[in-house]
Formats: C-alpha cells, structure tokens, sequence
C-alpha cells in the first residue's frame, strides 16, 4: 500500500440496476493519486467519468471495491474533499461574500482567521469589490471563480473538478484554467478534473486517465511531459508535442468511437 497516496481506488466495480438491467458503469479500477498532482479523468459519453467522481466523493457506495484518501476509507462525503461543479449553485439571495462563507458556516469554523482567509481568496480571484454584490450581477466566470473562493475556504486537501468550465465561454475558460491550476500548484493541493475535452486535459493535468464506456474501463494512462506540465494552459496549447499528444489521444476516441453511449442506443 501506498502511505504518500492522497487518493487510493482500488478493485473499484459499480453496477446500476434499474428495470432488471444491469448496467457495468465501472470494471475493476484500480487508480492512485499522489499528494499535489493534478488527474484527470477524460473520455466519452458513458465512460463513467462522474460514476467514479461520486463515489470518491463518498455519495455512491461502489458495489465492489474501495477508496481511501490520506489512508481513510471513505463512504460519505467528508470535508477532506471540495468540489467545483459545472454549475455554480450559488444562492441568489446571499451576497458573493456570504456565498463565500458558506462552507465555513455549515462545518461550524467561521472565524476572525478563516475570514481573513476568504478575503484574502477574494482578492486573488479579483473579487473584492464584488463582496457585496449578488451572483446575478456577476458574469459566469465570475460567480465560478466565487465557487472557487467557496471550495478553497473550508481549505479540503483534494479537490474534485466536474467539468466546471464547460458552461463558460472560450476565452473565460482559457482565463479560469490558468487561474485554477496557478492556485492550486500555489497550495500544493491534490486535484481530480472530470472532462472530455481533450485540450483541456492536455493542459491543465500531470497524468491523464483516459477510461473506455462499455464496461468503463481504465485504457491508458498518459503522463503529460514536463515541458507541458510546467507551463500554464493558455500558453502549454502553443508547445509542440502539445499537438502530438493531442492527436495521439483524438486516435484512441476515435477507436472507441463504436463504444460510445450513442452507439448502444
Ligand atoms: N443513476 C444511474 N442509474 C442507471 N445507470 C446510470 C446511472 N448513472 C449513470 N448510469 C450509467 O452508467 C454509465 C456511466 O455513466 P457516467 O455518468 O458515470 O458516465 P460519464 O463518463 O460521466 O458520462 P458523461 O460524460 O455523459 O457525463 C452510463 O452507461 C450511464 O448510462
């Protein structure tokens, strides 16, 4: 067993069942992060991508098999672990520092230090003077930026991204990597990115897992060259191999493009 490992999966299987059908979203993952890496998980439609997110994050037990984060065997969710969702989930009526908070108030640990420390995330995220505004008068990459400050306040150790720039238009989203992996390398922290978007994987990750629908399955691993890993994502998108990997990877979707969710309807 690994002691370093922030995230241990292994022997992971889960199976839906619904309408005496049974569906092997999972096959037998075995998958370790280690403490201040960035993973992503990328593939198509159907390849469990979400399926394994939630049961690292403690709200799907696994019909087979284990995940331990700092050696802990997780089966609800814990405050070790933050997420950051395709959606925002702010709550309209609070104001962006109330928002902000939230996560402190609910585990009972608002005080004079953690809200020195969300002021402190609101400044580096170019939020300040938005403190009293409501998430309706801020544009998109704004209010994700707020679920960020939100998700780094209660200070979790891993991190566990959703697609959380998909809804965000191009430029924004190029923004927000940057301002994402500048961060959470500033923190150390451990990072899961839920994706199919093969640049962004490229770009923002040390390792990529690419998984494979029907049953979801681990296909390849890919460690992203350091050349790649040191520079931000906006500027990692002009570096050579940055292209080579890329078609390297659209070649695998392309193999399992007979395998995709659409494909078995
Ligand atoms: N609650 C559920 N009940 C039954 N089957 C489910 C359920 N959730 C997911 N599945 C099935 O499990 C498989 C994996 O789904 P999952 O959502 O984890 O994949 P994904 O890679 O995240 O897909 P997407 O990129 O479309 O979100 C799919 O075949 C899906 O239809």
């Amino acid at each position: 067993m690994n002691m370093e490992a922030t995230v241990q999966i292994s022997g992971m299987s889960h199976v839906y069942v619904s309408d005496d059908q049974a569906n092997m979203a999972l096959e037998d993952v075995q998958l370790t992060v280690h403490p201040g890496e960035f993973v992503s998980l990328l593939g198509p439609s159907g390849c469990g991508k979400t399926t394994l997110l939630s049961i690292i994050a403690g709200l799907i037990q696994p019909t087979q098999g284990e995940v331990r984060i700092n050696g802990k065997s997780i089966t609800s969710p814990t405050p070790e672990v933050g997420y950051m969702l395709q959606q925002d989930y702010l709550f309209p009526w609070r104001t962006i520092y109330d928002n902000s908070i939230i996560g402190l108030q609910l585990l009972g640990r608002l005080n004079m230090e953690t809200e020195a420390y969300v002021a402190h995330l609101l400044e580096e995220m170019g939020l300040s003077r938005y403190r009293t505004y409501r998430p309706s008068q801020l544009s998109g990459g704004m209010r994700q930026r707020v679920a960020l400050v939100r998700t780094l306040a209660t200070e979790p150790e891993l991190l566990l991204l959703d697609e959380p720039f998909s809804a965000l238009d191009y430029q924004t989203k190029l923004q927000l990597e940057d301002l994402v992996i500048q961060t959470l390398h500033d923190r150390d922290k451990t990072a899961i990115l839920v994706t199919h978007d093969i640049t962004e994987a490229i770009a923002m990750s040390d390792r990529i897992i690419l998984l494979e629908p029907r049953p979801g399955r681990i296909r390849r691993e890919i460690v992203i060259p350091e050349e790649i890993r040191r520079t931000l994502p906006l500027q990692a998108r002009e570096i050579p191999g940055f292209h080579e990997l890329f078609r390297d990877i659209w070649r695998e979707f392309e193999l399992m493009g007979g395998k995709g969710e659409e494909a078995g309807r």
